[in-house]
């Protein structure tokens, strides 16, 4: 199994914002040594530049020679004018590693010299506490070592699933890449409807936290299907069931809305595609 520090070389990352300075925690906190990172952004979020400092990660280095792994994470939009100015730093052994939603592999391959090895991915912001979770796909030059690698580099985030086909990174960028925002959005919602119910407000939000973290954890810690985990809160005739007459109802409940909303996302990601 390949580790952190079993990478042959510099971890260039490209953009250290949201996603990738979460990422960038995930691999210094996994002990990555600051030294064999470097970071090109203009601007990182004042966090990330403290970070940064503190650990003694390079800032926009001018040298250095190409790295093992260059890994982007710039806005989508951004992309053909930034891989321009990053490409030349890569090496014929440099992999590429990218987390923008919607580039395809087509376009990162075209950015860079032919038959650079490149994987696409998408993460989600958990990673920050490495509870994330990363759907990636090699393109044809990735080799198993490299592979390997950009494993590493992703688990240090959370978990990794690997798909050979690479449509299914859209709708995995729809399911898992932008769900937290839906979870979010839901402690939102919540706590609002607790307000507008007659709770405190704060008190509401305290509530409407709690309960979405809380319901998470259980999920996770006990194994039990969601389905199930529902059904265990729901007394026959009881208040869970008459607030799930509304949330199930097919035609306006959940299940309709937010099939709605992941099949948006993932027509979104295929338009990002350049
Ligand atoms: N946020 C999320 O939940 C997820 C994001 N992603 C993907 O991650 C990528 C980044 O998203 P996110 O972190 O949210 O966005 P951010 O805007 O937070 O991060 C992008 C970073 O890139 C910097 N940047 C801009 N221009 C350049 C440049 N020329 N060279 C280097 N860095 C540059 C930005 O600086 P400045 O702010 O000054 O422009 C910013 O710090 C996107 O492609 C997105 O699709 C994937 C999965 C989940
Ligand atoms: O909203 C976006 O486009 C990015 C990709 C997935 C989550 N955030």
């Amino acid at each position: 199994m390949v580790t952190l520090s079993d990478i042959p070389g510099r971890v260039l990352l490209v953009g250290a914002g949201k996603m990738g300075g979460a990422m960038l925690e995930g691999w210094i906190g996994l002990g990555l040594e600051p030294a064999r990172i470097a970071v090109i952004d203009p601007g990182p979020p004042s966090e990330v530049a403290a970070l940064l400092e503190a650990r003694g990660v390079a800032l926009n280095p001018l040298n250095g020679g190409p790295p093992a792994v260059m890994l982007l994470a710039v806005k989508p939009q951004v992309a053909p004018e930034v891989l321009a100015k990053v490409a030349p730093l890569a090496g014929p052994q440099t992999l590429i590693v990218s987390v923008m939603a919607g580039r395809t592999l087509g376009f990162l391959e075209a950015a860079f010299a032919p038959g650079t090895a490149v994987v696409r991915s998408i993460p989600n912001t958990p990673a920050a506490i490495g509870r994330g979770v990363t759907v990636a796909v090699p393109n044809a030059a990735v080799t198993p070592t490299q592979m390997s690698i950009a494993d590493a580099l992703l688990r240090a985030s959370g978990g990794v699933e690997w798909v050979e086909e690479e449509a299914l990174i859209d709708v995995a960028t729809a399911v898992s890449g932008s769900g937290p925002a839906y979870v979010f959005l839901l402690a939102e919602a919540l706590a609002a409807a607790g307000a507008q119910a007659g709770l405190p407000a704060d008190m509401a939000d305290r509530l409407a936290r709690a309960t979405v973290a809380g319901a998470g954890e259980l999920m996770i810690r006990s194994g039990i299907e969601p389905a199930q985990l529902r059904k265990n809160v729901t007394s026959p005739n009881g208040t869970t069931a008459a607030a799930l007459a509304v949330l199930m109802d097919e035609e306006r409940g959940f299940v309709p809305l937010l099939t709605e909303a992941v099949l948006a996302a993932a027509r979104r990601s295929r338009e990002l595609a350049g």
